[in-house]
C-alpha cells in the first residue's frame, strides 16, 4: 500500500541545459536545490542518482519531474538533447512507488496560479483580472508555452502544449532577415528557432554584418554580458525581446489572458535590468485594433529561482490527493 504522506519527495525541473533537482520535505518545503548540467550525465537515471547520492541517499518513494519535451505515454525523448527514458523504467530503476512526469511548461503555468508578488517584476499594462486565463512563455535553451485556465472553485487548469514550436511570424525588415537566415539553415523556421539561447545567438550573426568591426558570431551569454558597449550586440537584444512582444502578444491574445502574461526562462531574467525599456512592450501592444486590449494586460518578469520546482510540486500533491 503507497504511503501518500509520505517524504522526503524528489522533485526535478528538466530543461535542455539545466536538471534542477530538490527535495520536498514536508508540502512546499524544500531543501539541497541542486543544479546538474545536463551534459554531464548519459541519462535521466544517472543524474538522479548523483543528486541523490549528493543529498546523503535518503529513502524516496514519490518523485515529480518537469521535463521540457512533450509527455504522451511511457516514453520520454528530450528535444534539446540526447536523454530518452522509459517512465516505467525508470520508476523501478530508482525504487520510487511513484513517478510523475509533466512537460516543464506547464510545471512553469501551475507555479504562477499563485504567485508570490515579490518574484514578479511588472512590465506595463494595468491589473490582473482575477479568475482571468493566464499566459506563461519563457524562452531558455528552447521556447517554452503555457497557459492556465481557471477551473472554479479556484482550482486552475495548466495546457501541455508546444507553442514554441509554432512558426515565428516576422514583423520587420531586420526579423525578415533573421527569418531568411533560420529558414536557410532549418527549413521551417519556429518561434523557437529565434526565441531560445540559441535564437538569440543567431539574431547577432543575422544582423552584425551591418556594424563593421564587430565579431560575426558570439554566443547568448556574450551578447547579453556585451549589449551596451557592442552596438551590434544591443540591436540583436533588441530583435529579439521585440520578437518576444509579439509572440506573448499573440498568445494573449489566443488565450484571452487578462490574468497576464508571465515570462519565465533562463534569458529574460538576465535583461531585467533593461527589459522594460527594450521595445518588448511596444511590440506586445501593435495589434491594431486589439492594441488596447493587450494595453491593460500586465506582463510580469517571473524572477522566482525554480518556479519549475514549484509546479513539479503542485503536480505531485494533486496526484497523490487523487490516490490516497
Ligand atoms: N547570460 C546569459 N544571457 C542570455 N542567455 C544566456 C545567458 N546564460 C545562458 N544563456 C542561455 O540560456 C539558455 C539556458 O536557459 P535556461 O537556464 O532556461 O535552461 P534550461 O532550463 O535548461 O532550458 P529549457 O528549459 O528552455 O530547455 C541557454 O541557451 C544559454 O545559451
Amino acid at each position: 500500500m503507497t504511503d501518500c504522506a509520505h517524504f522526503p519527495r524528489l522533485l526535478a525541473d528538466i530543461g535542455g541545459t539545466n536538471a534542477r533537482f530538490a527535495l520536498e520535505t514536508a508540502a512546499q518545503q524544500w531543501t539541497r536545490v541542486e543544479v546538474l548540467a545536463c551534459a554531464d550525465y548519459a541519462c535521466l537515471g544517472d543524474a538522479v542518482r548523483a543528486f541523490l547520492q549528493h543529498a546523503g541517499n535518503p529513502a524516496v518513494r514519490h518523485a515529480a519531474m518537469a521535463v521540457a519535451t512533450p509527455v504522451a505515454g511511457d516514453w520520454v525523448q528530450m528535444t534539446n538533447h540526447h536523454w530518452a527514458f522509459s517512465i516505467e523504467h525508470t520508476r523501478r530503476d530508482l525504487g520510487l512507488d511513484t513517478l510523475l512526469l509533466l512537460n516543464d511548461f506547464t510545471a512553469q503555468a501551475l507555479a504562477v496560479a499563485q504567485p508570490d508578488k515579490r518574484d514578479l517584476l511588472q512590465i506595463g499594462g494595468g491589473e490582473a483580472v482575477p479568475d482571468a486565463p493566464k499566459a506563461v512563455i519563457g524562452a531558455g535553451t528552447g521556447l517554452g508555452v503555457s497557459g492556465l485556465l481557471p477551473a472554479g472553485n479556484g482550482t486552475w487548469l495548466a495546457l501541455a502544449g508546444e507553442g514554441g514550436h509554432a512558426s515565428f511570424a516576422p514583423q520587420d525588415d531586420a526579423e525578415r532577415q533573421v527569418w531568411q537566415l533560420a529558414a536557410q539553415r532549418f527549413g521551417h523556421v519556429s518561434a523557437e528557432r529565434v526565441l531560445s539561447g540559441a535564437g538569440l545567438a543567431l539574431v547577432y550573426e543575422a544582423l552584425a554584418g551591418q556594424y563593421a568591426g564587430e565579431p560575426p558570431q558570439l554566443d547568448a551569454a556574450e551578447i547579453t554580458r556585451r549589449r551596451h558597449t557592442v552596438p551590434a550586440a544591443r540591436r540583436a537584444v533588441d530583435v529579439f525581446c521585440g520578437a518576444l512582444g509579439t509572440a506573448a502578444g499573440n498568445l494573449a491574445l489566443t488565450l484571452g489572458a487578462r490574468g497576464g502574461v508571465y515570462l519565465c526562462g533562463g534569458i529574460v531574467p538576465r535583461l531585467r535590468d533593461d527589459f522594460a525599456q527594450s521595445p518588448f512592450r511596444a511590440r506586445f501592444e501593435h495589434k491594431g485594433r486589439f492594441s488596447a486590449y493587450l494595453a491593460a494586460i500586465p506582463a510580469y518578469i517571473v524572477l522566482a529561482q525554480h518556479p519549475g520546482l514549484t509546479g513539479a510540486s503542485a503536480a505531485l500533491r494533486q496526484h497523490l490527493r487523487g490516490r490516497c
